[in-house]
C-alpha cells in the first residue's frame, strides 16, 4: 500500500459487488471456535488484520487454527483456554482485545493483552471493570486503563452489571466471562447494542436469556454451560457495505448494489439515515444466513436533504457516522450528529478528526463535545475537497474521505491508508471495479 491514496471525480459509478464478511462476528466466530469443544467451520470470515490477530490469539490460548480456503477457516477448540507462551498482540482490534479479555477471564490462566499505538490509547477499565469485580485480576504495566495489561483469571462469580454505555464489547466482554463464572451473569443495556454475541453463544449450544425492559434489555446467561463447536456462516458486513452504497449516493448518475449485506435491525442505523435524507436504497432477495437476515442493497444517485438523526440510533450505526457525514457534505441542509461521544474513544478521535478532514475539503461543519453538525452541498453547490486528510490510522476516516473525493470537485487525499485493511481489505480494487478513480 503507498503512503498516500487519492481520491478523484469519477464519473458514474455501477456494478454488484459483495460486502467482505461482517468483522463483528468474524472476531465472534474465532473466539467462541476458540473456546469450544471439537471442530467449528466457518465460512465468509473476514480475512482482515483485526481478525488475523484474533486468529493467532485463539492459537495461543490453545485451539488449533487452520485456513481452508478463501474465508474458510477450521477451528478445533480446546474446550477452554489456557496460558498463552507469549504476549496477546491484538494490534488495531478494540473488539478483539475486550472480547478476548473478557473470554480468557473465566479460566484459570494469566496472559498480558497489548496492540498498536491506537489501541494503547483506547480505555480499558470499562471492561476489566466489571470483570475484576467477577473476580479477575489486571496489573497495568503501562498506565492505568491503558494497554498493556496483565489479566489473572478464574474462580469468577456471577454479577448483575448496568451498562452506562451502550457498547456490545462491554456486554460480550461480561458475558463470555460469564460462561465461566459461577452463578447467572446478566447484562442490563439501557438501549440496545449489537447482539451477535446472543446469537451465535446459542448457535453454539449456549441458553442466553433476554428481557425487553424500556428501549433496552437484560441479557443472561448462566454459568458452567458448555460450547460446541458449529458451522458459522459470516454474512457481509454493513459498515463495509455503507462506502461503496455511500460512493453510489454521491456520484451523479451511479446504481452500485451491495449483495448479502447482513440487515440485523441492530446494525442498519445508517440506511435508515439515508432514507430519512431522501437516498434512494433498495433492498432486494431478502433471506436468512447465519442466523443473521440478509438481503442485497442498491443506492442510486440521490439529492440528499440534510436531517437530525436521532440520538437513540446511535448504538446502531456508531462505526457509520463518518462516512454519513460524508453523505451530508452533498445534501442540501444541515446534517445534525448528537450523542456520539463514543466516537471520541474509537480508534482515533473521529469527530475531531471527521470536523478536521471535511474542513480541509472545504466542507462546513461544527464541532460539539458529542456530535458535530456539517452543512452540506446541496444539488446546486459543489464539495471544493482538494485536502490532505490526516487519518491517525483509522480506517474508516481514509475510507470515508476517499468516498467524498469521488464527488468532489478537487481530488482528496489521505495519508496512511494501510489501516483500511483491517476492516475492509480490497476497498481500493472494489472501489475502482465500480468505476471509482483511487490511486
Ligand atoms: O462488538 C462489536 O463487534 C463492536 C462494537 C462497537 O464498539 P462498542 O462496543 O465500543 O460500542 C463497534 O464500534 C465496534 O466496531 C464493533
Ligand atoms: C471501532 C471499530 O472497531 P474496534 O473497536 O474493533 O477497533 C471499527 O471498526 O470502526
Amino acid at each position: 500500500m503507498p503512503s498516500q491514496l487519492t481520491a478523484s471525480r469519477s464519473n458514474a459509478l455501477a456494478g454488484t459487488v459483495r460486502a467482505p464478511g461482517d468483522k463483528s462476528m468474524s472476531h465472534r466466530s474465532m473466539i467462541l471456535g476458540g473456546m469450544a469443544s471439537g471442530v467449528t467451520e466457518v465460512e465468509g470470515l473476514l480475512e482482515g488484520d483485526d481478525v488475523l490477530a484474533t486468529a493467532r490469539a485463539v492459537q495461543a490460548f490453545g485451539a488449533k487454527v487452520e485456513r481452508i480456503g478463501e474465508g474458510r477457516w477450521r477451528i478445533e477448540g480446546a474446550g477452554g483456554f489456557k496460558t498463552p507462551a507469549s504476549v496477546i498482540d491484538c494490534g488495531n482490534a478494540g473488539t478483539g482485545v475486550r472480547l478476548l479479555m473478557g473470554a480468557a477471564a473465566g479460566y484459570p490462566l494469566t496472559a498480558t493483552f497489548d496492540g498498536d499505538a491506537s489501541l494503547r490509547r483506547r480505555p480499558m477499565k470499562r471492561v476489566t471493570g466489571p470483570l475484576a469485580d467477577m473476580g479477575a485480576r489486571f496489573d497495568w504495566r503501562a498506565a492505568e486503563d491503558r494497554l498493556p495489561v496483565a489479566l489473572t483469571g478464574g474462580a469468577l462469580t456471577a454479577i448483575d452489571y448496568v451498562q452506562t454505555v451502550a457498547s456490545a464489547q462491554i456486554k460480550s466482554a461480561i458475558l463470555l466471562a460469564g460462561l465461566n463464572a459461577q452463578g447467572v451473569t446478566s447484562v442490563t443495556e439501557p438501549e440496545k447494542s449489537r447482539d451477535h454475541t446472543e446469537r451465535m453463544l446459542r448457535a453454539f449450544g449456549a441458553e442466553v436469556g433476554v428481557e425487553e425492559m424500556g428501549q433496552g434489555w437484560v441479557v443472561s446467561l448462566k454459568g458452567g454451560q458448555p460450547l460446541t463447536g458449529t458451522f458459522v456462516a459470516v454474512p457481509g458486513d454493513p459498515s463495509s457495505a455503507a462506502f461503496p452504497l455511500a460512493a453510489g449516493l454521491i456520484v451523479p448518475g451511479s446504481a452500485v448494489t451491495v449483495e448479502g449485506v447482513m440487515l440485523n435491525p441492530l446494525r442498519t442505523g445508517l440506511f435508515a439515515a439515508w432514507r430519512d435524507m431522501g437516498a434512494d436504497l433498495t433492498i432486494s432477495n431478502r433471506r436468512e444466513a447465519g442466523g443473521e437476515a440478509v438481503g442485497d442493497v442498491t443506492a442510486r444517485h440521490s439529492a440528499l436533504k440534510g436531517v437530525v438523526v436521532p440520538e437513540d440510533r446511535a448504538a446502531s450505526m456508531i462505526d457509520e457516522y463518518p462516512i454519513l457525514a460524508a453523505t451530508a457534505a452533498f445534501a442540501e441542509g444541515v446534517t445534525v450528529m448528537r450523542g456520539v461521544g463514543e466516537m471520541r474513544v474509537k480508534e482515533s478521535d473521529r469527530i475531531s478528526l471527521m470536523v478536521e478532514g471535511l474542513r480541509a475539503c472545504g466542507v462546513q461543519v461544527e464541532e460539539e463535545p458529542e456530535g458535530f453538525i456539517v452543512t452540506g452541498a446541496g444539488e446546486g453547490g459543489s464539495v471544493r475537497g482538494g485536502g490532505l486528510v490526516h487519518t491517525a490510522h483509522d480506517h474508516r476516516i481514509a475510507m470515508s474521505h476517499l468516498v467524498l473525493g469521488l464527488a468532489a470537485d478537487q481530488p482528496v487525499s489521505v495519508d496512511e491508508p494501510g489501516m483500511i485493511a483491517t476492516s475492509f481489505p480490497g476497498f481500493v480494487e472494489m472501489m475502482n471495479g465500480l468505476g471509482g478513480r483511487i490511486a
